[in-house]
């Protein structure tokens, strides 16, 4: 890209002369008087600054050239503009910075809290894009393809731990190093140095149980692993002790020797930044100043940068109160009236820097003059040879070529599985979540849902007994006793309670005692034998005196429904009975309506078979959005996603490692709660269970890409939490996993159809009790419609990606 912009340029400038000039002119910020005119011998690569000052502006090829120093410093940053948040809580943080790293040499950035530091790191490595301006790191556009970068060609430590706390200090270079495509021993090798290097304990400490400098320190480590070109340090020394500091800046100053590599690091201790070659005094999102060390004491007459930055900023402020708008360039020490009186350093003047946080290192840092690099035990290393990485070999060209063949490499896919599996199998949590769960759910459901409730409590008054305690009765055709008679029919879930008063028995039930009265008069025996003679010619009170009354609680429908049944089953078996021991055909005694074997299903249907495919297809489906979205969600708020991301890994590879470790799960998952429902519990399967299999993984699959939906869109673990369980009642309620959704108003049915569930609950419905094929359209339908639902999560998730990455 960048090749084809110069050769555009080229072009134009041979086309337009004058007019390009002054475009350019205006383009390129060192045009600008009032950027830093930097002199320092160190860096020694040409600057884009050389050319203003060998007033070279008049010819077109030195534009050009300009460009391509731009592109062959190691990092340069051009009118870079950055704000947060939207138009009215805009919060503006990079503000037309102008920035250059030249190749070889060791760059401080320095500022006080929240000027920018961090965000303009992000954008360098790629992580962040900038609203306006350009940046070119190594020669390329971070985030271009080709460029490398974010890839293995820059080290970034990020000031947060950013590391996975269930690993080991092994597992954790093993991952970042398979994922920068090293070889493991290799990555061996590099551990030993690093670990002697930086004073490491034993590889085999997990970093959850190192202590914070520890854990800094393999974060440090993890940038150095792959001796990376370029190698950007946010606030590296933090928390370590100022001899290791030490240490970690001779090794820097090592390394940038050879003039290969480039490293740029920001500090709050202030005064070890003096052995960088070059400072960069940011503010308020824009540099103040952009000068060796030297240069700046020498300027300012101070003897700490600390007293020259504070110097800066008063001055900056002093500027800002007169022209109060002031977005111009990165200011020059000759603009900011060096020299004058008023830059004398006076603390009590220092009042007008906001928010100035340093930490200056109380230890004098002493520059290493013969360049030997020490250990802490002042023991001279030396660092193992690495294959080279930069974009010049033949390896790095190899790698460009894989990099753009290629969809991921094996070191990275071996890298994000291991650290997947790994992450999971080392929490007992997460581990009882993945496969104690659904079988405890399974277990639940199996026994707490469809079974007859038991033990119903009925307060029956039977006039009959004359207040006896026993209800007596003889088998036979004949008519006596047949209140008790009919009672013996009733279930035997029911508790009978006899009563002698019928207000007693209601009252038992309104007490909540009783489900229900049962009342049977003291001529009821009498006035059965009459009804049966007579027939149509019954009278009135014969009838009413022949019945059973029943008064019930039906509060609680289910309950209300099956005492009816029974009580009018229980008639229906009396008079059956009856009607056959005195040689009369049973039948007459029921309904007319004969009930054929049905032609799925049982005459005696379960509950419980009507709900276990919906419950199936919802235990298997939420977990996988709760396990992939809080696995996405933790690994991106402690900053793991961002430093996979700039060790370039993509979000795509990423995506796909957790589409492959939540497929294995989600075959446990689909494995147990298959042969809890099926084989212990007995669940009826008349169809083919290689498609029950597959319809229950594909709604796996499908939760988990909601659930990458949901990690996408969600900033916060409880966010995503409160998202998923947001979704899980609708989608429970609608999608007919409890009850027919042809029981729903007729807008509520279409929405149903809507939903990612329903139509794979009723083909599985289908499948199981129906034993249909996936050739019929109810079943297939399942299949197709949760395939959509994956397609539409996965695009969706993709799209908030993308639109996020800014
Ligand atoms: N993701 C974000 N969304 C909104 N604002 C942000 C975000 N990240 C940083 N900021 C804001 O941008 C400003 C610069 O933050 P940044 O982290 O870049 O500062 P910094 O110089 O690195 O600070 P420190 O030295 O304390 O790390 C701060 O005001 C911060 O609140």
């Amino acid at each position: 890209m960048a090749i084809k912009k110069d050769s555009a340029l080229n072009r134009q400038q041979q086309q337009q002369p004058v007019m390009d000039f002054e475009r350019i002119k205006r383009h390129f910020s060192w045009s600008d008087p009032s950027h830093i005119v930097s002199t320092d011998s160190v860096m020694t690569a040409t600057t884009i600054d050389d050319a203003t000052q060998t007033g070279s502006w008049g010819t077109l090829n030195t534009a050009a050239q300009q460009q391509q120093n731009i592109q062959q410093a190691a990092v340069s940053v051009r009118h870079a503009f950055k704000t947060y948040g939207k138009k009215k809580s805009a919060n503006p943080v990079l503000t037309n910075l102008n920035m250059t790293v030249p190749k070889g040499t060791i760059y401080g950035l320095l500022g006080a809290s929240g000027c920018g530091k961090t965000t303009l790191l992000s954008c360098i490595v790629g992580r962040r894009r900038i609203d306006s301006g350009e940046i070119f790191v190594l020669g390329g556009k971070p985030g271009t393809r080709g460029s490398g970068v974010p890839g293995k060609r820059v080290g970034y430590m990020p000031q947060e731990i950013a590391l996975y706390g269930e690993f080991s200090i092994r597992e954790t270079m093993m991952y970042f190093g398979w994922i920068f495509g090293m070889e493991t021993k290799e990555i061996m090798e590099r551990l030993q140095f690093l670990l002697n290097f930086l004073d490491l304990p034993s590889a085999k400490r997990l970093v959850k149980n190192l202590s914070g400098g520890q854990q800094r320190r393999v974060s440090f480590a993890v940038a150095l692993m792959h001796d990376p070109e370029l190698l950007i340090l946010d606030e590296p020394t933090v928390g370590v002790d100022p001899l290791l500091r030490q240490s970690i800046w001779n090794h820097l100053v090592h390394i940038t020797k050879a003039g290969q590599k480039t490293v740029i690091i920001t500090t709050h201790y202030i005064e070890e930044a003096r052995q960088a070659h070059t400072i960069g005094l940011m503010r308020s999102g824009h540099l103040l100043a952009e000068e060796s060390p030297s240069k700046l004491l020498s300027i300012y007459k101070c003897i700490s940068l600390e007293e020259v930055f504070l110097k800066l900023s008063r001055l900056e402020s002093q500027k800002g109160e007169v022209s109060h708008v002031n977005f111009s360039n990165n200011i020059s020490l000759h603009a900011m009236a060096f020299g004058s009186k008023m830059d004398k350093p006076s603390s009590s003047q220092d009042g007008g820097v906001v928010g100035l946080n340093f930490h200056q290192s109380k230890e004098m840092l002493v520059q290493n003059t013969n360049g030997s690099i020490f250990t802490l035990n002042q023991e001279p290393y030396t660092s193992p040879p690495l294959r080279r990485s930069g974009p010049n070999d033949v390896e790095s060209c190899q790698d460009c070529c894989s990099n753009i063949c290629k969809i991921t490499t094996k070191g990275k896919m071996r890298a994000l599985l291991t650290k997947n599996m790994l992450r999971m199998w080392r929490n007992v949590g997460v581990m009882l979540f993945i496969f104690a769960l659904p079988v405890m759910q399974v277990i639940l459901f199996c026994l707490a849902i469809g079974r007859d409730p038991q033990g119903l409590n009925l307060a029956i008054v039977n006039e009959e007994m004359n207040n006896s305690k026993t209800c007596y009765w003889e088998d036979g055709c004949h008519f006596n006793n047949l209140g008790c008679r009919y009672l013996n029919h009733l279930n035997s879930s029911v508790v009978k309670t006899y009563y002698t008063d019928l207000e007693d028995a209601k009252a038992a039930v309104r007490r909540g005692k009783a489900w229900g009265a049962l009342y049977i008069s003291e001529n009821f025996t009498d006035a059965f034998t009459a009804r049966a003679a007579l027939g149509r010619d019954s009278d009135e009170e014969t009838i009413e005196q022949s019945e059973v009354k029943v008064w019930l609680d039906m509060s609680n429908q289910q309950i209300g429904v099956m005492l009816n049944r029974d009580i009018q089953l229980a008639y229906r078996d009396f008079a059956m009975g009856m009607l056959g021991q005195c040689g009369n055909n049973p039948k007459l005694g029921d309904v007319p309506i004969q009930f054929r074997d049905p032609i799925y299903g049982t005459m005696n249907p379960s509950f419980t078979d009507f709900v276990a495919p919906g419950v199936i297809l919802t235990i298997v489906f939420f977990l996988a959005v709760a396990l992939t979205s809080s696995a996405l969600i933790i690994e991106r708020t402690e900053g793991l996603l961002d430093r996979s991301w700039v060790a370039g890994v993509s979000p795509g590879e990423i995506l796909f490692s957790h589409v492959i470790t939540q497929f294995v799960v989600m075959c446990g998952q689909t494995a147990l709660v298959l042969v809890f429902m099926l084989v212990v519990f007995g669940v009826t399967n008349n169809g083919d269970l290689f498609w029950v299999i597959v319809l229950t993984l594909l709604q796996g699959m499908c939760g988990m890409c909601f659930g990458f939906l949901i990690s996408s869109i969600c900033e916060l673990e409880r966010n995503a939490i409160q998202l998923a369980l947001g979704s899980f009642y609708p989608t429970l309620l609608l999608s007919g996993v409890i009850w027919p959704i042809e029981g729903m108003p007729v807008v509520l049915r279409y929405i149903s159809l809507c939903l990612p569930l329903t139509m794979a609950t009723s083909s599985l419905r289908s499948i199981l009790t129906r034993g249909w094929s996936i050739l019929q359209w109810d079943v297939y339908i399942g299949y197709l419609s949760t395939l959509a639902w994956i397609l539409g999560f996965l695009v969706l998730t993709l799209l908030v990606l993308r639109s996020k990455r800014g």
